[in-house]
């Protein structure tokens, strides 16, 4: 194993990804950022100079385990300090296993800013994936919105709340093409000729298998992705080999990755139209378009045909098709605990506290601290957050998913869960109706420190004595993200065994920061010596060098 450093300088910078110009945080120079190259068990040295001038900066390795080094996760709050304007900051950490990740920023809502990237993680040499293809590209699929973070985040927090709406646009690996001609545009600050807005551009030699690796870190859409005439075969999800199956569309939700063979077997003379389309939200944001291009074809000729529309955005059947059909790969089973410890069932729900719109799990909606959880459990900062320990929620089946309820009890705490170590913890995602009548959301769920198991998905409310049986306890896939559909139920497993603070949070940008989110404690006492570079805010200024 080898050691890959990196130096990187985080910046604003003009710059028109969908055609309209806007303020995008980059790093050296461009967004989506450098794509970290490593290979299993590689160390990743990232040296990270904040250059935004006035803001700070935190970037979270996104599927990363960060076993033995918990303070390298990047999250804000949790994990670490953030760093300042002007300071450089060190992440290093292991890459102990294969696969397509992602990283971006973690400290309010920067990843809306633009600040992201691909991981991928090669095998060690002489190893071999099972599955061959002749070359390996990735994407990151994303939405793109004009208005900055700080409008966003201040309008989210306000009493009247402001919402961020659908996004503008959508952007495949950083390129979107916005329509300059939308009445009230200034023409000054949209150029439909900028090279930066032409279509990403996937080349391929005709006869060959392309391994794509595709995420998703939309801000809020979920996503449907399809290559005109090119069907995929699925064989990745969030660092796991999958067990092959053919789709026609990829169904993605933001913090997820897949990889999917594509075989370029069509009609060689001509190019065709890759397209991304928001689904799960009735949404105004036109579809994203990249270019497949068949070699020795012009890059940028455009497909002959009319870009493809996409599924219906409320099929939440052919959503749950897809998921269902994603089980571990034979051979590379690791199957689940058969039994878990600890119950804890999660209710979602939109409330208002204090004038604010928030979501809350168990009628409590995350605050984040001042003093980051690892080190305040560390160094034993009782002060730091409030020690009562957050509900597993055993008395959600009271509760009406179908109705508007008022939550009228609901409060805000930068509570957490402490598990035991090592023992093995389920967690049921409860979706219920938002505060608009008849209207349950998709939330894609995001576990840092660990892969979980998917144990199953159901419709409705979670029955506890039934539905545990129809768990999958065979193959069932191991991810880092997963959604939970509308009036729907999502269950999975995971085993407490990484020493650290970790965060579980809805990875919808706007969610997360209206409190849809939590932190888990586990192992505290085997966490190592902390850096004292993570530290520096709230009671951390008052520790002993
Ligand atoms: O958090 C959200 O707020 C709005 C809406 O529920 C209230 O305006 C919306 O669609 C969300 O996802």
């Amino acid at each position: 194993s080898r050691v890959r450093h990196f130096k990187w300088e985080v910046k604003h910078e003009f710059k028109s990804p969908d055609c309209y110009n806007k303020l995008v945080i980059t790093i050296n120079g461009k967004s989506p950022g450098p794509t970290i190259l490593a290979q299993q068990n590689d160390t990743v040295i990232v040296e990270l100079k904040n250059s935004l001038e006035t803001e700070n900066v935190a970037i979270h390795w996104h599927g990363i385990r960060q076993i033995g080094s918990p303070w390298s996760d990047g999250t804000e709050g949790i994990t670490q300090c953030p760093i300042l304007p002007g300071d450089t900051f060190v992440y290093k950490f292991v890459v102990d296993r294969p696969g397509t990740y992602m990283y971006h920023a973690h400290y309010g809502m920067q990843r809306t800013g633009g600040l992201y990237g691909s991981i991928r993680v090669a095998l060690p040499d002489g190893e071999s994936e099972p599955f061959s293809y002749d070359y390996d590209r990735s994407i990151i699929l994303n939405d793109w919105y004009h208005k900055s973070t700080f409008e966003q985040a201040a309008g989210l927090s306000s009493i009247p709340f402001v919402w961020v709406g659908e996004p503008q646009s959508l952007l495949i690996q950083g390129k979107g093409q916005f329509d300059c001609s939308t009445p009230g545009i200034q023409a000054s600050l949209c150029n439909a000729t900028n090279p930066e807005c032409s279509p990403y551009v996937l080349r391929v030699i005709p006869g060959k298998t392309y391994r794509l690796r595709i995420g998703s870190l939309t801000a809020l859409a979920a996503l449907s992705f399809e290559i005109e005439g090119h069907n995929m075969t699925v064989v990745e999800a969030d660092g796991h080999y999958v067990e092959p199956f053919v789709v026609k569309n990829l169904f993605i939700y933001s913090g997820e990755t897949y990889s999917v063979l594509i075989k370029a077997d069509q009609d060689p003379s001509r190019n065709y139209w890759a397209s991304s389309k928001v689904v799960s939200r009735n949404s105004t944001t036109p579809n994203g378009l990249a270019i497949l291009n068949y070699y020795p074809n012009h890059p940028k000729r455009s497909p002959p045909t009319v870009p493809p529309t996409g599924p219906l955005w409320n099929d939440v059947e052919a959503r749950v098709n897809q998921s269902v059909k994603i089980k571990a790969r034979q051979g590379y089973i690791l199957p689940p605990p058969q039994t878990s410890d600890r119950v804890i069932v999660m209710l979602n729900t939109q409330n208002t506290i204090n004038g604010h719109v928030r979501w809350s799990i168990n009628n409590v909606s995350f605050n984040f601290p001042h003093t980051p959880y690892l080190i305040a459990l560390k160094q034993n900062l009782k002060h730091a957050f409030n020690q009562n320990s957050l509900s597993d929620g055993n008395d959600f089946a009271n509760y009406d998913i179908y109705s508007v309820a008022n939550n009228t009890n609901a409060t805000s705490s930068d509570s957490i869960y402490r598990l035991k170590f090592n023992s093995t913890v389920d967690i049921i995602l409860q979706n219920a109706n938002t505060m608009t009548k008849n209207n349950s959301e998709t939330h894609p769920w995001h576990l840092h420190g660990h892969d979980f198991w998917v144990m199953g998905y159901g419709t409705g409310k979670f029955n506890m004595s039934t539905d545990p049986k129809k768990y999958n306890l065979v193959n069932p896939i191991m991810k880092n993200t997963v959604a939970v559909q509308p009036y729907g139920w999502t269950a999975l497993r995971f085993r407490a065994d990484n020493p650290g603070v970790w965060a579980f949070h809805c990875h919808i940008e706007s969610h997360f920061y209206m409190g849809m989110g939590l932190a888990f404690e586990e192992g505290i006492d085997k966490v190592g010596r902390l850096p004292s570079s993570i530290m520096g805010c709230g009671e951390t200024k008052s520790l002993p060098p």
